[in-house]
C-alpha cells in the first residue's frame, strides 16, 4: 500500500500539506508520493514503479492446505488409473 496525493499541480486548491501526508504515511508505515497526471506529468512513473516494487516484494501466498492435499491426491489417483 502507498499513500498517493495526486493533482499537486493545482497548488491553489491544495487542502492537505505535504508534511501532513508524509506524517500519515509514516504513521501507517507506508510510502508517500505526490503526483500530477497533468502534462507534463510529475512522479507518475515513480508512483507506478513503487507500486510494482511493493507488489513484487509481497511474499507469495502459501497454497491453502486443502488445495495442497487435493493436488497430492490427484497425483495418486492418476497413478492408479495408469496401472
Ligand atoms: N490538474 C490535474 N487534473 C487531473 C490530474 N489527474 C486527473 N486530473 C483530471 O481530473 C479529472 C478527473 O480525473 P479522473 O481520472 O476521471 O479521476 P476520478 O477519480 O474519476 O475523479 P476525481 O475525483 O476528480 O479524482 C479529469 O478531468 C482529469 O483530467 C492531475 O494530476 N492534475
Amino acid at each position: 500500500m502507498i499513500l498517493l496525493a495526486n493533482k499537486v499541480d493545482l497548488v491553489h486548491l491544495r487542502q492537505v500539506f505535504e508534511d501532513e501526508g508524509k506524517a500519515l504515511a509514516s504513521q501507517l508505515k507506508i510510502q508517500y508520493i505526490e503526483t500530477s497526471a497533468k502534462d507534463p506529468p510529475f512522479n507518475v512513473d515513480e508512483a507506478f514503479n513503487t507500486i510494482v516494487r511493493i507488489v513484487r516484494n509481497q511474499p507469495r501466498e502459501a497454497a491453502p492446505a486443502k488445495e495442497k492435499k487435493r493436488r497430492r491426491g490427484a497425483g495418486r489417483k492418476l497413478k492408479c488409473e495408469l496401472m
